[in-house]
């Protein structure tokens, strides 16, 4: 793990030392968006998406491409789980375009002066060859608004000040919370993501007795950028991130909601929890310096859903 500056590739990992023992995620850098007529036009077979089968970020832009029927349109690459002293890394023959054997690589060639952290996922512009945006939030919007899409917007212009307030309390309480209890290098910053986990997954508990969705009756994209954490919960945050005051399976309407998600057509081919398993136990070594990764637990994504609400 580490970041590049200037160009070349430097191993280190993040530093909590000026931080009070606190994660804090960098903002990404590429942030261009694709639109007609733009520099980025939406084109068959121009883009390419750097990803991993692990990371809850990448997931989102999986999830999307596949509900919204842009697989033959934007190819993938998929990185390996394993992401150590040379960062993300490519099986020979992943990288159709660069035949790069590490994502840093790929960032050296959108900018060879590039100066910052090297992460997944990465949509890649054929045309221009550079990267278009590395911020997955962007991405699935791209995505979603990509001329023909299948499906109903998941971000549809009527809902969106609700998607966007559901997604200002959950990011920092869940997506991120769950790395800040598992990077914090201090109690207290571990302590203090840690309540705020289980503080927003108790409202959202809640929340989710009424409703089928977090907005109602269908996913929208506030629901698919929850359901990238939840499904890795039991697997790696509670063990391997200290999230361990309840796992995902103790909260009734939580656990059937996350099956609900994984169970609608294309999402289970998304999930592959060999990967998400090898990757944070293998990776993170400060955390689990003998990379053993845990066989359980045992967990049934198809057992039959209850919710009906709406
Ligand atoms: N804000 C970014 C975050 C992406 C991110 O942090 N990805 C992680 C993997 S889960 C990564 O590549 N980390 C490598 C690093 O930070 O060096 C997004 O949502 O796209």
């Amino acid at each position: 793990m580490g970041l590049m500056v200037e160009g070349t590739w430097r191993d280190q990992w993040y530093d909590t030392d000026s931080t009070g023992g606190k994660f804090e995620r960098p903002s990404t850098t590429f942030r261009g968006r694709i639109a007609p007529g733009e520099r980025f036009a939406p084109e068959p077979g121009r883009y390419h998406l750097y990803a991993s089968w692990a990371c809850p970020w990448a997931h989102r832009t999986l999830i999307y491409r596949k509900l919204k029927g842009l697989e033959d349109a934007i190819s993938v690459s998929y990185v390996d789980p394993l992401m150590l002293e040379q960062g993300w890394t490519l099986s020979e023959g992943a990288d159709p375009i660069h035949r790069a054997r590490t994502l840093w690589q790929v960032y050296a060639k959108a900018d060879p002066a590039y100066s910052g952290r090297v992460t997944v996922p990465v949509l890649w512009d054929r045309k221009h060859a550079t990267i278009v945006n590395n911020e997955s939030a962007e991405i699935i919007r791209l995505f979603d608004a990509w001329p023909g899409a299948r499906g109903p917007l998941l971000y549809p212009p009527e809902r969106a000040g609700e998607i966007d307030a559901l997604n200002a309390a959950i990011y920092p309480a869940i997506n991120n919370g769950v790395y800040r209890a598992g990077f914090a290098t201090t109690q207290a910053a571990y302590e203090e993501a840690f309540d705020e986990v289980f503080a927003m997954l108790d409202t959202l508990e809640e929340r989710l007795k009424t409703r089928k969705f977090l907005l109602g009756d269908a996913p929208t994209e506030a629901d698919w950028r929850l359901f990238t954490t939840l499904i890795r919960f039991d697997a790696v945050y509670h063990g391997h991130f200290k999230c361990n005051r309840n796992r995902l399976a103790d909260y009734e309407e939580l656990w059937d909601f996350t099956r609900a998600l994984y169970q609608i057509e294309g999402v289970a081919d998304t999930v592959r929890l060999d990967q998400i398993k090898t990757h944070y136990y293998g990776s993170h070594r400060m955390i689990n310096p003998t990379g053993v990764v845990p066989k359980g637990p045992d967990l049934d994504f198809w057992a039959p859903v209850s919710r009906v609400r709406g």
